[in-house]
């Protein structure tokens, strides 16, 4: 279905022009899941994002879909057992980008571990207890097991022995999070949902009884600005929860939000090669742990947890941020040696961790528990669990959270939605079990997922495509790679790319609402984070096919070009390298 700058301008022509049953402010995991749920009861509803979709923190997370067994130390119980259980939900709903990935957790005795030999034991078993792995379970091969310190470095040679006492291995899902995010808003868009990104709210409006019933926005591709009207709005905005809450100056009283930011490093797998995924303490006795994660032949690490007062839209990675992940891995992996010029591409992204001030704060239904914390707890003891309230006018926010548990929290959002929209939502409305509706590119077997996706790939070779372009195809596009297939039947290839390439690129155009370079090299692909190596060989041909298919003037050619760039080198850490030389 088409979903393209087409559509776009057709579709803010009817927000200008109909009410909506319910606005969503904010495209990341979390407002597309409310807006998937949402049209899937028949609302009318409308998802808006002052960027791409997913632009925020939901492209800039681990890429897991895990139950955070490090949450279990802070008795962030109910966030775990959520977050567990929907891991294999989302592996069936989006198959093409949710598997299975084992994760090895070693022990180390040293000062400030968060897990010993018994409590990795205990933890890993309530972790498999809440997720149902036990007894018949279809997951019962990934039940959890111990390793002595032998198998560990039988394992994974490369860890640092001294101190290690052993390991845990235990199931979470590798994830591929801006990709969940766009095939759950075209998924949404498919039920109805009127989706434009690059739409910012600027005001909410209220009507005579001061209750919401609209806001003001600002259209960043043209300037203009226009209201929407809707029965209901919610606030999905992430870190930005609390700037959309102010917004509704009428109502507002104070921050809800402790944002902390996260930072990602990758480096060639051939300079740091793991297994599988790693989780392992710092060693800094500062509560964190780390992650090193293989995925498409690089190595990834991370992250940092700092409180973070900057531009939530720019999150940038620091020295400080370099410095604290090398010195740990270094050490973790003493013979990696790695060091800035290593590190190929990184990320930054911000949490919206929801601090409950101890005293006074405004009742929160906790859709996922966020329990009580404080300005003096260290960020990494602030609870991940989200939180749903309504404000006077009615104004609904739904924050904090994990990517994991979005289905959750959207579930609670919807639940309000109806208790607000009472009689009207029992007439025309049914809530629909999001748990069976699969995201777009998932309507294949998720039960031999690795199956299907190698059939697809072989479609792909059927229909002229090199191998390795169906094989990538297959992976970020499941079931939509048919589609793409059939683009490739009808074109030749665009300059600088191959026929695969083109087709998808295409595709993206048409039917992801993909209006930037950087939105498909750093979003609806991987090319910008994992496959830098092969970066420059496609970006000259994206560049031009994208300019050739919206027609855009030499100035606006350049400035997509110049943020190209900017954020390639940004990935890449260029500023902080020279500065290192
Ligand atoms: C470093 C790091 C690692 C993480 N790893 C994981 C992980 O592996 N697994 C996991 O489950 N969770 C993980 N998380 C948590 C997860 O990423 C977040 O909980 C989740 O992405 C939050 O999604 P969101 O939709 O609430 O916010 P966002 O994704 O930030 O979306 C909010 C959107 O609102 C838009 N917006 C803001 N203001 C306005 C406005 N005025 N008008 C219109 N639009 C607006 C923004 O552009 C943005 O796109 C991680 C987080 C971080 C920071
Ligand atoms: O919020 P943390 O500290 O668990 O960090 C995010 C992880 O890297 C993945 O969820």
């Amino acid at each position: 279905m088409a979903f393209s700058i087409k559509t776009r301008q057709e579709e803010i022509e009817r927000l200008k022009n109909e009410k909506l049953d319910l606005l969503v402010i904010g495209g990341g995991i979390t407002g597309a899941g409310v807006a998937l749920q949402a049209s899937a009861a028949k609302m009318k509803t409308g998802l808006i994002d002052m960027q791409d979709f997913g632009g925020g923190t939901s492209s800039r997370s681990t890429r897991l879909v895990h139950g955070g067994i490090r949450y279990l130390k802070t008795f962030d119980v109910q966030v775990v057992s959520d977050t567990v259980k929907e891991r294999a939900v989302i592996q069936h709903i989006a198959p093409h980008m949710t598997q299975p990935d084992p994760m090895i957790l070693p022990i180390y005795d040293e000062p400030g571990t968060t897990f010993t030999m018994f409590s990795v034991k205990v933890a890993m078993d309530l972790y498999d207890h809440l997720a149902g792995i036990e007894g018949d379970s279809p997951l019962i091969k990934y039940a959890n097991y111990m390793m002595d310190k032998e198998e560990t470095l039988k394992r994974e040679p490369q860890l640092n022995s001294e101190n290690l006492q052993g390991a845990g291995v235990y199931l979470d899902y590798q994830n591929n999070d801006s990709r969940l995010v766009v095939e759950n808003v075209k998924k949404a868009h498919d039920l109805g949902c009127l989706a434009v990104s690059r739409l910012k709210c600027i005001r909410i409006l209220h009507n005579d009884q001061m209750q919401a019933n609209g806001v003001r926005v600002h259209d960043n591709l043209t300037g203009e600005e226009f209201e929407i009207h809707a029965d209901v709005i919610i606030n999905t905005s992430g870190p930005w929860s609390d700037l959309v809450r102010q917004e509704d100056k009428e109502v507002y009283k104070k921050p809800r939000l402790r944002p902390t930011k996260g930072v990602h490093l990758v480096v060639d797998q051939s300079r740091l090669t793991v297994p599988q995924p790693t989780y392992f303490g710092s060693g800094t006795a500062d509560g964190r742990m780390i992650f090193t994660i293989p995925r498409e032949g690089k190595t990834y690490f991370g992250t940092t947890d700092t409180d973070f007062t900057g531009d939530y839209a720019h999150p940038t990675v620091e020295q400080s941020d370099v410095d604290y992940l090398l010195n740990i891995i270094n050490k973790k992996y003493p013979a990696a040696h790695l060091t800035i010029d290593d590190i190929e591409a990184s990320w930054a992204g911000v949490r919206p961790l929801i601090e409950v001030e101890v005293e006074g704060n405004e009742a929160a239904d906790a859709a996922t528990g966020a329990s009580v914390s404080d300005s003096t707890s260290a960020p990494s003891a602030v609870s991940r669990g989200s939180s749903l309230t309504e404000a006077e006018d009615g104004l609904i926010t739904l924050a904090g959270g994990k990517l994991t548990d979005y289905r959750i929290m959207a579930n609670g959002a919807m639940k309000k939605i109806q208790q607000k929209l009472h009689d009207k939502f029992s007439k025309n409305f049914t809530l629909q079990d999001s748990a069976e509706i699969k995201v777009a590119g998932g309507d294949f077997d998720s039960d031999h997922a690795e199956e299907e996706l190698a059939r697809i790939a072989k479609d792909g070779v059927a229909a002229g495509l090199a191998s390795e372009d169906a094989t990538e195809i297959a992976n970020l596009f499941g079931s939509q790679a048919e589609q793409i297939y059939e683009y490739a039947q009808k074109i030749k290839p665009a300059d600088g790319l191959s026929l695969g390439e083109t087709a998808a690129l295409d595709y993206s155009l048409n039917e992801e609402m993909t209006l930037t370079p950087v939105d498909y090299l750093l979003r609806r692909t991987y090319h910008i984070l994992f496959k830098s190596d092969t970066l420059s060989q496609v970006k000259d041909g994206v560049v031009k096919h994208m300019s050739d298919y919206y027609g855009w003037d030499k100035a606006l050619k350049e400035q997509y070009i110049n943020d190209l760039d900017h954020e390639i080198a940004e990935s890449r850490l260029e500023g902080l390298k020279s500065k290192n030389k």
